[in-house]
Order: structure tokens, then sequence, then C-alpha cells
């Protein structure tokens, strides 16, 4: 006790706060390859990856009370309200015993992104961006072959209205503060992959100045 470090973590009122964790949001178009990449980033950065909508299907399948709801909505491509969500998310943050996060598909709208920063005061270090054209990510969605419920045209074309019309301007929004960083996700998975990690050893370095 009593080191630089510890005075460093000791808030005005004198209690020991708690060390923030690293949290990376990993946005982009429904099929734009989030998952994909989230999964090469674990295995070399060490980070914990998780996926929002993953979460909430896990919650469809558990018999939660919230199931019937949040699968409705997924059928329709809606985007659910932030307290369950965000409930989900803190839950895996706490269980997971790691302090790097990558979080997949979440903020999607700007209620996502409000309520986020305000229950948890977290700032995302910066935001991955996945740059694709919807003729590209129609074409993903439609071979993906997970048995989801909403990768079917109706539910997708949806799903493209949501992004455009909720998601984007949360990305516009991280844009103004020089939070992001957009990667051309059309490539090939290999190349992408190769574009992420500049901006990832682009940030250990920073952090290790
Ligand atoms: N760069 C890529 N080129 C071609 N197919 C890709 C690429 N990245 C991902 N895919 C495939 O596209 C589908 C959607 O990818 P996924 O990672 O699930 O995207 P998201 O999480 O953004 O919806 C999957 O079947 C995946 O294997
Ligand atoms: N923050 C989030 C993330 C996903 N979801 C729901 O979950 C669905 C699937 O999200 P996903 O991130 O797994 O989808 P992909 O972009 O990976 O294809 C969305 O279309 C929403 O209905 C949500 O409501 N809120
Ligand atoms: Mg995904």
């Amino acid at each position: 006790m009593g080191t630089v470090v510890d005075a460093a973590n000791t808030e005005a009122n004198g209690s020991i706060a708690e060390k923030k964790p690293t949290v990376v949001f990993v946005l982009g178009g429904p099929g734009s390859g989030k998952g994909t990449q989230c999964a090469n980033i674990v295995q070399h950065f060490g980070y914990t990856h998780l996926s929002a909508g993953d979460l909430l299907r896990a919650e469809i399948k558990s018999g939660s009370e919230n199931g019937t709801m949040i699968d409705d909505m997924i059928k329709e491509g809606k985007i659910v309200p932030s307290e369950v969500t965000i409930k989900l998310l803190q839950k895996a943050i706490q269980e997971s015993g790691n302090d790097k996060f990558l979080i997949d598909g979440f903020p999607r709208n700007e209620e996502n992104r409000a309520a986020f920063e305000e229950v948890t005061k977290i700032e995302p270090e910066f935001v991955l961006f996945f740059d694709c054209s919807e003729e590209e990510m129609e074409r993903r969605l439609l071979s993906r072959n997970q048995g989801r419920a909403d990768d079917n045209i109706e539910t997708i074309r949806k799903r493209f209205k949501v992004f455009l019309e909720s998601s984007l301007p949360v990305i516009q929004y991280y844009e103004s503060k020089g939070k992001v960083r957009k990667i051309d996700a059309a490539k090939p998975v290999e190349e992408v992959f190769e574009s992420v990690k500049a901006v990832l050893k682009a940030k250990d370095e920073k952090a290790a100045v």
C-alpha cells in the first residue's frame, strides 16, 4: 500500500476506486465480420470477446422472463432496450476475471450508448468500425448458416435500415470525438485482420510509451 498506483486509484473522498476495464467497441453493419475478427483478436491480444447479440440469444435459450420479448425483437431486427443488454454485459464483465473487453455489436443506438456511459462510466478506448457494402453484407448473411432466426432476407432488410438510421449515428458520435478506427471490411478475412492488427498494435505501442 501507499504506492504511486494506490495514490492514483484513491478518489478525492478517500475510497479506493476500482480500476476501470479497457473497452473497445466493435461496430459495423450486420454481416460486416465483427464476430469473425473478434475471434481473431482474442487469439492474439488477450481480450475477452462479448457479443451483445450472443448474450441476448443465450438469454432467450436460458428461458428467462425476457426471452420472448428479446426473441420477438431480434426477429424484427429491432434493438432490445439497453437496460436488458447492459445487465447482460455487466454480468459477463464481472464473471470474466479479465480487464480488457471487445464489446461487439454494442452500442447499437443512442439509447444504448448513453445508458452504458451513465451506468458504467466507462469510455471506450476506441471504436473499431468494420465498413462494408450492403451488397457484400447481404451475401455473407445469407450464407452464414448458423440457423439464426434473423438471417433471412426480410429481417436482413430491416436490420440494414436500423443500422443506417440508429447505429451509424453512434459511429458518427465517436468519429466526432476522434475515436473511430475505420477498417475496410470488404476484403478477405486475413487482409481485414492485418488492418485490425495495425490498429491494436498502435494502441499497445502508445500504451508502452
Ligand atoms: N472478410 C470476410 N470475407 C468473407 N466472408 C466473411 C468475412 N468476414 C466474415 N465472413 C463471413 O460472413 C458471415 C458474417 O460474419 P460475422 O463475423 O458473423 O459478422 P457480424 O458479426 O458482423 O454479423 C460469416 O459467415 C463469416 O464467416
Ligand atoms: N446491442 C444490441 C445488439 C444486438 N441486438 C439484437 O440482436 C440482433 C443480432 O445482433 P448481432 O450483433 O448478433 O448481429 P450481427 O451484426 O452480428 O449480424 C440485432 O439485430 C438486435 O435485434 C440488440 O437488440 N442490441
Ligand atoms: Mg456478430
